[in-house]
């Protein structure tokens, strides 16, 4: 192993990465909150400020897959797709499959200009998850409880209020609402036989109501939805502990670019185009299986080096002052503070372990199982 591959598994680079993204990410929160006041007087400024400083935020996430971890994101796309990239509003609908998606959805944001404007239909709980879920208020996220007869009335008005964002944005559909496990998708595959849909093999069964009040809210506003189908090479299983850990994984990305006008206005219609997309979907997983690559030409959007300009700027900001911190924790000599600076260490370092189980598939939600739609359903 080299010193440098070495030196990625250490806990102590681990403290200090986290360290950096939770003091900055917190001070961007507090310059977040201090552009309260603006959003009364000229509410497309406040944006637009909003939208750099949440990418100082997730920058911070694409360095590390990028350039911590060596993460290559190979982009599969026709060269006339391409060429729209960045320069449109889209909605992306992606399959949910891997713990780092979030990740690689980040990065080629960063690639085609739109990282710090994007935007998703989240479920309510990251709302909570400092500093990302903090951030995603001033970015107008969309929220959702995953129950539509509560969400049906705020989705509709969040939608409705992104109109006239005044940045590229690209808003990211998870279709399928949750991260496939065997078991979700067994219980998923039940509700396709009953509702007379072939089966899919990698997906969920996707639930059409978000994408259809989304398509509907949004046209005019989105030109296209951008097909989007992840996997990475040789069965590799990504996790967010993996990435911190230097190791390399190895994503590729599937993207059709299909024009809005053609997605059916009538919801049942386009109910019935998300569930024929995601047969497709569904192919191109397959193909990717037995032949390694998906259809289409591999084109070349280089990762950017603002991200890790961003991040270094802010390891030189932080770093020091904690270096200051502990020597004179050591001259001190004091236990009262030792103690509580091992305490608070300790706290912190609980803190960032829960915000990385978020991302875990093992520690999901339970949407989608069978107990829980016996009982709410
Ligand atoms: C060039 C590069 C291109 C692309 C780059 C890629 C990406 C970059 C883009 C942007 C990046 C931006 C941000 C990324 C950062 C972080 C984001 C990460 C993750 C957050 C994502 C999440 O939180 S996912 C969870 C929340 N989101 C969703 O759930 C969205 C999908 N869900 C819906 O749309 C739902 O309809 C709903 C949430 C709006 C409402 O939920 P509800 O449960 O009430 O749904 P339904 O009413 O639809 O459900 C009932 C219908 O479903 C049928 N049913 C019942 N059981 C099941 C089952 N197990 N499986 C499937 N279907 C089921 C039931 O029969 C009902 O059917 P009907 O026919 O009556 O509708
Ligand atoms: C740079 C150092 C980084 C240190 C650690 C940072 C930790 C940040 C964690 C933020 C988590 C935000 C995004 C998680 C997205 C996600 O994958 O959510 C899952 C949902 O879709 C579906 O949930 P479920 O129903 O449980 O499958």
């Amino acid at each position: 192993m080299g010193f440098l591959k070495m030196l990625k598994t250490q806990f102590l680079c681990h403290l200090i990465i986290c360290y950096v993204f939770l003091v900055s990410g917190f001070i961007i929160n507090l310059l977040q909150i201090c552009t309260l006041p603006l959003w009364p007087i000229n509410k497309q400024l406040a944006r637009k400020i909003n939208c750099r400083l949440a990418y100082s935020i997730s920058s911070q996430l694409v360095a590390l897959l990028e350039w911590w971890s060596g993460t290559e994101c190979t982009l599969y796309t026709d060269p006339e797709s391409f060429s729209y990239f960045g320069k449109e509003n889209a909605i992306v609908v992606l399959n949910h499959n891997f713990e780092i998606d979030f990740m690689c959805g980040w990065t080629f944001c960063d690639r085609f200009g739109v990282l710090g404007s994007s935007k998703v239909l989240a479920k309510k709980e990251l709302s909570y998850v400092p500093v990302i879920g903090w951030m995603w208020y001033f970015l107008e996220i969309v929220f959702c409880k995953r129950k539509w007869e509560e969400d049906r009335k705020t989705v509709v008005e969040s939608l409705q209020n992104l109109r006239d964002y005044p940045e590229k944005f690209w808003f990211l559909l998870h279709c399928e609402g949750t991260r496939f496990t065997e078991e979700k998708h067994k219980i998923s595959m039940e509700v396709a036989e009953k509702k007379g849909l072939p089966k899919l093999k990698y997906h969920l069964l996707p639930r059409t109501k978000g994408f259809c009040v989304t398509v509907q809210n949004l046209r005019g506003t989105v030109t296209a939805v951008y097909d989007s189908t992840l996997n990475f090479r040789n069965n590799e299983m990504p996790s967010l502990l993996g990435v911190l850990n230097g190791k390399k994984y190895h994503a590729a990305l599937y993207v059709r670019r299909i024009p809005l006008e053609s997605i059916p206005e009538d919801e049942s219609e386009c109910a019935a185009w998300l569930h024929k997309l995601y047969q497709e979907k569904d192919q191109f997983q397959e193909r990717y299986r037995q032949n390694g690559h998906f259809p289409g030409p591999i084109m070349n959007a280089p990762c950017r080096l603002w991200a890790l300009l961003n991040w270094l700027f802010w390891v030189c900001l932080l770093v020091y002052p904690l270096c200051i911190l502990a020597l004179r924790l050591l001259v001190s000599g004091s236990t009262f503070t030792v103690l509580s600076t091992f305490f608070f260490c300790i706290t912190a370092s609980a803190g960032i372990r829960w915000m990385i189980g978020q991302t875990e598939i093992d520690r999901g939600s339970n949407y989608g199982n069978k107990e829980v739609q016996m009982n709410n359903k």
